[in-house]
């Protein structure tokens, strides 16, 4: 009997991080799960799931333009509406729109309706680590350790109808980063929002991968299975 496939789009960036923290992850677990990288469309086909790391989300575009990734991305989040979750990069790629894009504008695959804008925070040099607080991980939960490295942060929640229908289900805020407590002398907003999720949709501004916290990816994992017992999927118990 299969188990189910969780891929991580690897294309360019933080692709063995996160596979990494799914193995460990999922033998937290009571279910069996493959874990494979994606490169093609084919492997794509395979999977109940997918991670799109963190990296370039510009140069991530291009290549996933190039081997004719693009189109069966936006159909397995927006058609097929199978579990994803992006990070950093990710993130970007999964917003319907994006600010202080490449000149000339940048393809995107979409599914959230937010709009993001990318290097919130400026450069390489200003990356940053800083606690927050993550409510869907359980109100009495330890803070999480955000790594923000030229972090993107949504900006603004699009009402307007981008996807049909669909977009009936909300675009839920799941973390907010309080700068006024970590980074001194920012003009900008007080609170920026750095995780969010949108039906099948979840994207985070920082880098979980990058830490041995593996907490999000349990609960992320727990919500592709609770997605496929819900499509009536055959899921493997672990032994
Ligand atoms: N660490 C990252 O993933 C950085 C994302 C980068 N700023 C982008 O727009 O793609």
């Amino acid at each position: 009997m299969p188990s189910l496939t969780v891929g991580v789009l690897a294309l360019q960036g933080g692709v063995g991080e996160h596979t990494g923290l799914l193995r460990k992850a999922a033998a937290h677990l009571a279910a069996k799960f493959d874990f494979t990288e994606v490169r093609t469309t084919e492997q794509l086909a395979r999977c109940d799931a997918l991670i799109i790391p963190g990296g370039e989300s510009t140069t991530m575009a291009i290549v996933a333009r190039r081997l004719g990734l693009l189109e069966p991305l936006r159909e397995f989040v927006k058609v097929d509406g199978k579990p994803v979750w992006g990070t950093c990069a990710g993130l970007v790629m999964l917003a319907e729109e994006a600010s202080a894009a490449k000149q000339g504008g940048q393809e995107l695959v979409g599914g959230l309706d937010v709009r993001v804008l990318r290097n919130r925070y400026g450069t390489q040099i200003q990356s940053f680590v800083a606690d927050i607080q993550l409510p869907f991980l359980g109100e009495a939960e330890k803070p999480f350790r955000g790594v923000f490295i030229r972090a993107p942060v949504v900006e603004e929640i699009i009402t307007h109808s981008t996807m049909g229908q669909k977009t009936a289900e909300p675009v839920e805020v799941m973390g907010v980063f309080r700068k006024a407590e970590a980074v001194k002398g920012d003009g900008g907003s007080v609170e920026d929002i750095v995780a969010v999720r949108q039906r099948n949709v979840f994207g985070t501004s920082f880098h979980p991968e990058l830490t041995d916290d593996i907490r999000i990816h349990v609960w992320w994992l727990k919500q592709v299975l609770d997605t496929a017992r819900h499509k009536g999927l055959p899921v493997v118990s672990a032994v």
